[in-house]
């Protein structure tokens, strides 16, 4: 298969930054940064500078990091902007307008053709001062796609890089961006760049959807943070590029921690069942699964964990078959009875129906109530850190 052909641009430092409530500190965003320059990201949105003195100084902090990544700030299309960018010495801009009916009539408050004309001269200036200029239309997603496409082509004449297609109130869903990207990929003379935001809870979706269709940039956030529900998210879109799109460059060793450390700096921590960063995406329960993982993996995971540089965990409860059980008494150096096996099992099914997590000590209690003896071998049971309260084995 022929590897999409694609680039990222994370935008945890800007729009992950929009989530309410959330303030990076500099310190933080230079980790942010480093982290994902580790990864391979090849643009991180490293902020707004002009929102504040601070957060100038933060971007140019991370211009000056060195890092392989482009560094993009964003920016209105008005000279104050692109100047506050110029001086955080970013390497690229996002230079925005919004030309749907509903923004030009509400926020800009002029017609379509002045406030085009306006960005294309801030086009120009950015470009004249050494700028890459990815020139965005948000609100795309209700724009007339005829109109993105003159606009698309005239920012294209005024040597902007890149268009973004920006779903800015995730109105979209799959087979929606499919239609638009077919329509505009083709008639866009520079790469177009998609910005998803997860409304309906499709920005992962949109994002690889657009990106099958020739979208080129993809705009992501860690852990999905950004405006309302959020971006589409850096570590979902990440493997599903290696696993669907034919992608190899990316170090998905360094996710589990970037996305632990951006837990830590916006209090925003994710639900057990986040898809690739949550504390179950490698854990398993059931009997069934286990009994056949043992045999290949494969059978009930799609994602193997040594991709992200984790460990499949096994967790004993309520929903624990026998051989799950033998297996895992088996790497502490137990052999009992299959009799004593199956009371085992009982006792455990029985305590975890009364809510209580099976750990050490309690495994420990079951095993010496049913064969005498009085303590587990060795000391392999620990709890989840992920899942505070609960043991993996
Ligand atoms: C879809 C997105 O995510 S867009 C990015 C959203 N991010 C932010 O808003 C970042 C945080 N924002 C801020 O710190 C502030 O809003 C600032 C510094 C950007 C601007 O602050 P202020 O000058 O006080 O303006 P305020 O926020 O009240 O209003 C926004 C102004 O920007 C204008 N504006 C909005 N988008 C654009 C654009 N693409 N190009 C030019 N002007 C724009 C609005 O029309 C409005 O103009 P007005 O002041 O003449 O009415
Ligand atoms: O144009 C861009 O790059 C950003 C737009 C954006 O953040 C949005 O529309 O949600």
């Amino acid at each position: 298969m022929k590897p999409w052909h694609i680039e990222i641009c994370d935008v945890t430092l800007r729009d992950g930054e929009q989530t309410p409530g959330v303030s990076f500190t500099a310190d933080e965003k230079k980790d942010i940064a480093s982290r994902l320059d580790a990864i391979g990201i090849e643009v991180i949105e490293a902020g707004f500078p002009i929102v504040s003195a601070h957060e100038k100084e933060m971007v140019r902090n991370i211009s000056r990091l060195g890092l392989s990544a482009k560094i993009c700030g964003l920016s209105r299309a008005c000279r104050e902007d692109v100047d506050a960018a110029l001086d955080a010495e970013v390497d690229m801009i996002g230079l925005f307008i919004a030309p749907s009916d509903l923004h030009l009539k509400y926020k800009h408050k002029k017609p379509r053709d002045v406030v085009v004309a306006n960005a294309l001269e801030q086009l120009d200036y950015a470009v004249d001062h050494g700028l890459i200029v990815r020139f965005g239309a948000e609100d795309a997603s209700r724009t007339d796609p005829d109109i993105l496409v003159d606009i698309y082509r005239q920012a294209a004449d005024h040597k902007a890089t890149y268009v973004t297609y920006a779903d800015t109130t995730g109105c979209l869903t799959p087979l929606e961006v499919a239609t638009v990207m077919k329509d505009l990929v083709p008639k866009t003379p520079i790469p177009i760049a998609m910005h998803a935001h997860n409304d309906l809870g499709c920005a992962t979706a949109n994002t690889l959807i657009a990106a099958e269709l020739g979208a080129y940039q993809l705009h992501t956030t860690v852990n999905g943070l950004g405006e309302r529900a959020g971006n589409a998210r850096l570590e979902e879109v990440l493997v599903s590029l290696v696993l669907k799109g034919g992608i190899t460059r990316y170090d998905l060793t360094e996710i589990p921690a970037l996305s632990e450390r951006v837990q830590q700096y916006t209090g925003i921590f994710m639900p057990a069942t986040k898809p690739v960063v949550g504390a179950n995406a490698f854990a398993h329960e059931s009997g069934i699964h286990i009994a056949a993982i043992l045999e290949n993996p494969e059978t009930y995971e799609f994602i193997p964990p040594e991709l992200l540089g984790l460990e499949r965990r096994f967790i004993l409860g309520k929903h624990t078959g026998k051989r799950a059980l033998v297996h895992i008494l088996t790497s502490f150096g137990y052999h009992i009875t299959d009799e004593q096996v199956m009371q085992v099992l009982e006792l455990i099914k029985d305590k975890s129906e009364d809510k209580c997590s099976i750990n050490q000590r309690v495994l420990a209690e079951i095993i010496s109530q049913v064969t005498g003896e009085d303590k587990i071998n060795g000391d392999i049971i620990g709890e989840d850190s992920r899942c505070p309260g609960r043991h993996v084995y």
